[in-house]
């Protein structure tokens, strides 16, 4: 069978007498054989063997967390008809998309990574579907300090079961998170690590809820570093996001900021540690942030304080409460992949905001939230997806809406 098309998760999409096969590995154009099995409602191709790869497959090793192992042109394509037809299918908007931005750097460009322990030694990586352990030997997606990191902690026989690295390229630096095992036995190799060329040393107790949601403890030298985002600069940590490919993200931060009108009230929900309301606080008289991660508030409040930003106002809480802050010219939402919540939906139908600008990491959700406040009376003004995660199919949009 032929994979005709790249879907929302990775899959290429083939059909077959039985109907629509999803192909983990499979890339547009490509011939591929396996076995259909069904799984949760849909059908998926196991034990894919690939009988007729694309010639543009990119020739150089990968990390298996590249699903999309393209050569850098080949990809962009791909990604923007992902967001095409999701908008066409999904929103139901007619609406002829910007076009994709690429990322300024296809490869060396992510600042945060994570890598589980092999058991037999080295990094490996965690396969979504199975959890199975797949060794990593190189990782050329990582941007230069944690390309040097990664070097490092291949053989390095540290008694955890996960590591996390943040790195900075403004400061050419790297935090090194340690995930399991215990603080007090890391202590001494914590100190090594940051003689050695770390800035500083996390632990973080193991918690089902996600990585450093349970007990975190700094255990040698810094916690944060400083980061450019494009037009801002901003503290990053391992404990709460932080975007990941900051050359990129700078690039839409920029557009966002020409984008929007500006007037008296703004408010962003989703805010992370506030990057877009400390952008745009110059435009408005008051912004508020609303995020629920205490770690990225307190960030936010720091870069508040250096940036010397008097008029935006940091709220720790949940998304599902903004109708408790009122009525804004402008709400910005950068969700996770899940998207707006009801309420979120529901808050911005009630309060009508003039504007809303909505960056989004997944293009299904974007497409149904965009659909509801298309139909409920705004209309699309931009739409342009960005690039800030080359070799992935994962893509980000930058949109705007305004009431009709
Ligand atoms: C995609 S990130 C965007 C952060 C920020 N705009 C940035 O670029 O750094 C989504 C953020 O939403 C926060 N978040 C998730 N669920 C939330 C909720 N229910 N209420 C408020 N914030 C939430 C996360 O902690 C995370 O910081």
């Amino acid at each position: 069978m032929v994979v005709e098309k790249l879907v929302p998760g990775g899959y290429g999409l083939a059909r077959t007498a039985e109907g629509a096969v999803l192909v983990r590995g499979g890339l547009p154009g490509e011939e591929v054989e396996g076995r259909p099995a069904r799984r949760k409602g849909a059908l998926f191709l196991e034990e894919v063997r690939l009988l007729k790869p694309r010639p543009d497959r990119y020739p150089h090793p990968l990390p298996p967390s590249a699903d999309l192992p393209l050569v850098y042109e080949a990809q962009l394509p791909l990604k923007e008809g992902l967001v095409a037809e999701a908008l066409e299918r999904i929103a139901k908007v007619p609406f002829a998309l910007s076009p994709i931005r690429p990322s300024p750097r296809a490869l060396g460009y992510r600042t945060a990574a994570q890598y589980a322990r092999h058991p037999l030694g080295g990094l490996a990586y965690r396969l979504p579907e199975s959890q199975a352990l797949v060794r990593v030997e190189e990782d050329p997606l990582l941007a230069e300090p944690l390309a040097w990191a990664f070097a490092l902690l291949k053989t390095w026989p540290l008694p955890v079961e996960e590591i996390a690295l943040r790195g900075s390229l403004l400061e050419g630096k790297v935090l090194l998170g340690l995930i399991g095992g215990s603080p007090e036995a890391l202590k001494r190799p914590a100190r090594a690590l940051v003689q050695e060329g770390f800035a500083g040393v996390v632990w973080a107790e193991p918690s089902p809820k996600g990585r450093f949601r349970g007990r975190v403890r700094p255990l040698q030298g810094e916690t944060t570093l400083l980061e450019a985002f494009g037009p801002i600069t901003a503290t990053v940590s391992l404990e709460s996001f932080a975007q990941v490919n900051p050359l990129a993200a700078g690039l839409l931060l920029e557009e966002a900021r020409d984008l929007v009108q500006g007037g008296e009230r703004a408010l962003e929900v989703y805010a992370g540690s506030g990057l877009l309301s400390l952008l745009l606080a110059p435009r408005f008289q008051e912004v508020v942030a609303v995020e629920i991660s205490k770690e990225a508030v307190r960030r936010g409040e720091r870069d508040k304080a250096r940036l010397r930003v008097e008029n935006v106002r940091f709220h720790r809480g949940d998304a599902r409460e903004a109708r408790r802050f009122g009525r804004f010219d402008l709400v910005v939402l950068d969700p996770p992949r899940a998207g707006l919540s009801e309420e979120v939906r529901a808050y911005l139908l009630e309060s009508r905001p003039k504007e809303v600008l909505y960056i989004a990491c997944d293009p299904a959700t974007w497409a149904r939230d965009v659909g509801e406040l298309v139909r409920g009376g705004y209309e699309l003004a931009f739409a342009r997806p960005y690039d800030f995660f080359p070799f992935t199919h994962h893509v980000e949009v930058l949109s705007l809406l305004r009431l009709g």
